[in-house]
């Protein structure tokens, strides 16, 4: 256990990208994830998107924050420096978009150039359309295995397997904390590994709604999909470390 009303915060990114018109599924993920909601409708992130789950891993309370990446090139600026300071990783890509299987190994360095080990996942994402698949079976498990990354196939549609992704980075990330507590403070880095102590309605400051799911908290930052050219602001929820 960490100490009593210690609270560990992570910062998750979900990563990845499709050719046009075919969508991985990222915002779905982290919306079914803190929200248990599935839309079919699809709106494109610009540039970044923030929600945020607490859950209990191991007898300790984790606050999940998690960072939607937009997919799109024109966002890369924006999306890179929303990798700094993130302590863990989802690599999404789609059982019906061949590049983004072909695109993982790249997003991967580019998450990497920002910020070296951290707990990484590879997900293959709308394992409900398998009839229309692209990718082989011992495809996608030969790209983790040389990647060395633990892999998920999840639906999003169905709610499969979405819990296991973020409750095994959280473990990793508790896992790596525990060693650096354990090894002393001096390298428990306060800005890489956010121990903070947080109460139950914390972080609402930067919210504005706020709702609970499954027990946990779930502050909603402000919405950053836009569907109009007009009212585009990539930074509007993009706070960096
Ligand atoms: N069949 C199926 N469709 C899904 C699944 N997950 C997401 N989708 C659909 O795919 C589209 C994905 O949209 P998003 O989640 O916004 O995709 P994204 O990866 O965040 O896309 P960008 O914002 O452009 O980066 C939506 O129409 C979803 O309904 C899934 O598991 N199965």
């Amino acid at each position: 256990m960490l100490e009593e009303d210690m609270k560990v915060a992570v910062k998750v990114v979900a990563v990845g990208n499709g050719v046009i018109g075919i969508i991985l599924g990222k915002s779905s993920m982290i919306q079914r994830y803190c929200k248990g909601i599935f839309t079919k409708d699809y709106e494109k992130t610009i540039g970044v998107d923030f929600l945020q789950r607490q859950i209990q891993v191991n007898n300790e309370d984790i606050r999940l924050m998690l960072w939607d990446t937009a997919g799109q090139d024109e966002f890369d600026a924006i999306t890179k420096a929303c990798y700094r300071g993130a302590q863990a990783c989802v690599l999404v890509f789609s059982t019906t978009d061949r590049e983004s299987f072909e695109a993982i190994s790249s997003w991967r360095e580019k998450v990497v150039a920002e910020v070296a080990d951290i707990p990484i996942v590879l997900v293959l994402n709308k394992t409900d359309l398998l009839d229309d698949s692209c990718i082989k079976n011992e495809e996608a498990e030969a790209l983790a295995k040389k990647l060395k990354l633990r892999f998920y196939r999840t639906s999003v549609k169905k709610d499969l397997h979405v819990s296991e992704v973020f409750k095994y980075l959280s473990e990793k990330h508790l896992q790596k904390l525990k060693q650096q507590i354990a090894e002393g403070p001096e390298s428990v880095h306060s800005s890489s590994n956010k121990i903070g102590v947080f109460s139950a309605s914390g972080g609402s400051h930067l919210g504005q709604n706020s709702s609970t799911l499954h027990g946990g908290d779930v502050i909603n930052l402000r919405p950053n999909k836009q569907r109009t050219k007009k009212n585009r602001n990539a930074f509007s929820s993009c706070s960096m470390p």
